[in-house]
């Protein structure tokens, strides 16, 4: 499969910086791009935090798990919402024709980016901290990763670099 067919997945917390690096690493590496988030709402006509307010955690990812898991794309770069790797399906399927970066940032910087997250529509049980989440994830994340660069070492700018360079040595390997 030829570098640019090879879809590029990046995975992590919310305010890991998928999106906005999604986007700056499809213009850098003349990728299309998709963001799943996008993806759920236009499936279901409505907001994300409306579908996390009507129909709760678990349903949601359900939801999540079969928009991921009926991609079919090339030559993307997907950027997943941060709950993507409840699914073990979808993960998979992901990562059939895709390489997936893991975008890692400590808690501090994720409380630090997504500010006030009982308004941003976290996936999580009700009674769980954001702390325990953090740390229930991060294995899932560290389990899916084929590369793993840090999501806080610098700009958007400077992270986009370190993925692009990364994502072309795994290519090459
Ligand atoms: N490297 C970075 N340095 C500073 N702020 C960043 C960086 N990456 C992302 N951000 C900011 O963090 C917030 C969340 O980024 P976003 O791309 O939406 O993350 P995600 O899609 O992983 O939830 C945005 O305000 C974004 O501008
Ligand atoms: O981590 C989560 O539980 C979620 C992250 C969001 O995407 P981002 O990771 O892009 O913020 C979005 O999918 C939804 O609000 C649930
Ligand atoms: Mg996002």
């Amino acid at each position: 499969m030829s570098e640019n067919s090879r879809n590029l997945v990046l995975i992590g917390m919310p305010g890991s910086g998928k999106s906005t690096v999604g986007v700056l690493l499809a213009k850098a590496l003349a990728m299309g791009f998709i963001d799943t988030d996008l993806l759920i709402q236009a499936d279901q006509g409505r907001t994300l935090q409306a579908i996390a307010d009507e129909e709760g955690y678990e349903r949601f990812r359900h939801i999540e798990e079969a928009v991921l898991s009926r991609l079919e794309v090339s030559g993307q770069v997907i950027s997943t919402g941060g709950s993507a790797v409840y699914s073990d399906r979808a993960m998979n399927h992901l990562k059939q024709n895709g390489v997936v970066v893991f975008l890692d940032v400590p808690l501090a910087t994720v409380q630090a980016r997504i500010g006030d997250y009982s308004l941003r529509g976290i996936s999580k049980r009700p009674d769980q901290s954001l702390e325990d989440l953090f740390r229930e994830r991060h294995q899932l994340y560290a389990r899916y990763a084929d590369i793993t660069i840090k999501g806080d070492a610098g700009s958007q700018g400077d992270i986009c670099k370190a993925v692009r360079s990364a994502f072309a040595d795994y290519n090459v390997r």
